[in-house]
């Protein structure tokens, strides 16, 4: 469980952390995240060209400050809990929390109650957004009820349609093994008449930010850093657990190599769970699986159909502008920065439905490599990667925006930012609200994307994707490159979403440095010189 709300400072969330201190409130070596002199504005990533928010942060400490720091740190990020708020044992019920947005189920990690009583870690934090405004908006919807872990079902006996189960091995409903069935206390369906049902009890299941898993980086964290580069350990369990959390979501993905040839540290730091899945922090409403309309198509979906459900829906997003599904018959997106609508679980369609592309995972090979000024980075592998090709979901945690905001204060203070505000320009004409409800945190759980850095001359985007979601408030993420990527060739995007005016002036400085690539202090926020070396550059990230 998680304190309670009224404890200063407004810090309310507690995750579990990625590395923790051996014994109470001493951090081992390596158990803290460096962050070399890259420094981060409590900005935001932003899919929308929207002016980005400057807020009060600290500004860059010294190495005695940051570990001054520590305990501030953790006393925000982690706030100790009393006994009410850790019950000795919460079981989650996949009724009330179910779906996760990619296919593929995964088991839980620790308990909230586990993950508090382990709580101490350091963080760093920042933001990366789609848009730039921020409020704190009532939650539709809390987890507070008592959660289980199991619940009985009732056994059924399932049949695809009347005619033809027997066919394919099917039980029959009027077959005597039905009735045997049926007298022996099992219930019998049909796909026709039962497919939201059958889809409903095999969605998968929500994760709970709470639940994101800590132990392996806790226990590669507590070796000291010469045990953990003997025999390349660090490089090859960081590839293996990406391979392991990912198996059931991106079978088919080509492996991710981590490379290193600008320094000694062998892998990014061990701070984050992989994963490319959505976590759902508090007061963030589980995925809408009643509301998810499907099609009716049977086989692949005709994207010139006038009647299947799933165009029509389409279509009514695209402003006249396309026509048909978002991807052509290659699985390519055909028009960039419009929300994307795939068929979903409640749609009769089979899986090779052209309209169903972010959901069968990444296809390209890509590689975390450490870049000379950028910190880590993300770079196509041997094969060129072709324009408009879907790379990976923005994964993390998915938070009520005023969360994202007391956590962008402290990430400040490490100079780095992962969160990233969902606040896409068809979500506020659709809603006609302008304030940002939700945002997305991959500093503590997320996949490669999390190191995708700026550029101002971008070559991938960022879409709004739907799958299984009816929530127009809550869509994942994609990124798709823009233009072919050439093997070895680095991918970024814009962290201040389409640039379609001009930017914002800096005249706000507070710091007038001479040196260019100084941190520079602005409204109390520290901001790095952007380095991504295009012709166009205009100096920042953020706006
Ligand atoms: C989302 S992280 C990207 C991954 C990051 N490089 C890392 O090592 O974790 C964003 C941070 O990367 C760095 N960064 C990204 N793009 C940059 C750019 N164009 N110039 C300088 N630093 C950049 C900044 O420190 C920024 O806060």
């Amino acid at each position: 469980m998680r304190p309670p709300h009224s404890a200063p400072p407004p810090i309310t969330i507690k995750i579990p952390p990625l590395s923790r201190p051996s014994s109470a409130g001493a951090s081992p070596a390596g158990t803290t995240p460096q962050m070399p002199g890259r420094v981060e504005p409590n900005a935001r990533m932003t899919s929308d060209p929207v002016v980005l928010s400057e807020q009060a942060a600290t500004p860059l400490m010294s190495p005695t400050e940051m570990t001054d720091e520590e305990e501030c740190r953790r006393s925000l990020l982690y706030p100790s809990t009393t006994p009410e708020d850790s019950p000795a044992v919460e079981i989650p019920d996949e009724d009330e929390h179910p779906v996760r947005p990619l296919s593929g189920g995964r088991n839980r990690g620790q308990t909230s109650s586990e993950a508090s009583s382990s709580a101490s870690g350091p963080r760093r934090s920042a933001r990366l957004s789609s848009s730039s405004a921020s409020s704190s908006v009532e939650p539709q919807e809390e987890f507070e009820e008592p959660r289980r872990r199991f619940r009985r079902r009732d056994p059924i006996v399932r049949s695809s349609s009347e005619e033809d189960v027997a066919s394919q091995g099917g039980i029959s409903r009027n077959s005597k093994y039905a009735q045997a069935f049926e007298e022996a206390g099992f219930g019998s369906i049909s796909w026709r008449k039962d497919k939201r049902r059958i889809a409903k009890e095999f969605a998968p299941i929500t994760q709970l930010a709470e639940d994101i898993p800590h132990d392996l980086h806790d226990r590669l964290n507590s070796l000291p850093p010469s045990a953990r580069r003997a025999g390349n350990m660090q490089v090859l369990i960081f590839e293996a657990e990406i391979r392991a959390n990912t198996a059931e979501d991106e079978p088919n993905a080509p492996p991710i190599r981590i490379i290193n040839e600008v320094d000694d540290e062998p892998t990014p730091p061990l701070e984050f769970y992989y994963s490319n899945l959505m976590w759902h922090g508090k007061g963030v409403p589980k995925p809408d699986y009643d509301a998810l309309q499907g099609c009716g198509c049977n086989g692949p979906c005709d994207p010139l159909s006038k009647t299947c459900a799933c165009v029509r829906r389409q279509k009514s997003f695209l402003d006249g502008h396309s026509s048909g599904f978002l991807y052509d018959k290659k699985g390519k997106l055909k028009l960039h920065d419009y929300p994307i609508f795939e068929c979903n679980m409640n749609c009769g369609c089979s899986d090779d439905c052209p309209n169903r592309v972010v959901q069968h995972g990444r296809q390209y090979e890509i590689v975390i490599q450490k870049t000379p000024n950028k910190g880590w980075g993300i770079f196509a592998g041997t094969k060129k990667i072709p324009a408009n090709t879907y790379i990976g979901v923005y994964a993390g945690e998915y938070l009520m925006d005023a969360d994202g905001e007391a956590r962008g204060k402290i990430y400040n203070k490490f100079g780095r930012t992962y969160l990233f505000d969902v606040d896409f320009y068809h979500v506020k004409k659709h809603t006609g609200r302008k304030e940002v409800r939700y945002c997305i945190d991959a500093y503590h759980a997320g996949n490669f994307t999390r190191y995708l850095n700026h550029s101002c001359d971008p070559n991938c985007g960022i879409n709004a994707v739907y799958l299984n979601e009816a929530n127009i408030e809550k869509p994942l993420l994609a990124i798709f490159t823009k233009r072919d990527i050439e093997p070895h060739e680095e991918l970024c995007f814009s962290y201040m979403g389409p640039i379609d005016g001009e930017a914002e002036s800096s005249s706000d400085s507070e710091d007038d440095d001479d040196d260019e690539t100084a941190p520079k202090l602005r409204n109390g926020a520290v901001y790095v010189e952007c380095q991504c070396g295009a012709s166009n550059c205009c100096g920042k990230m953020w706006k």
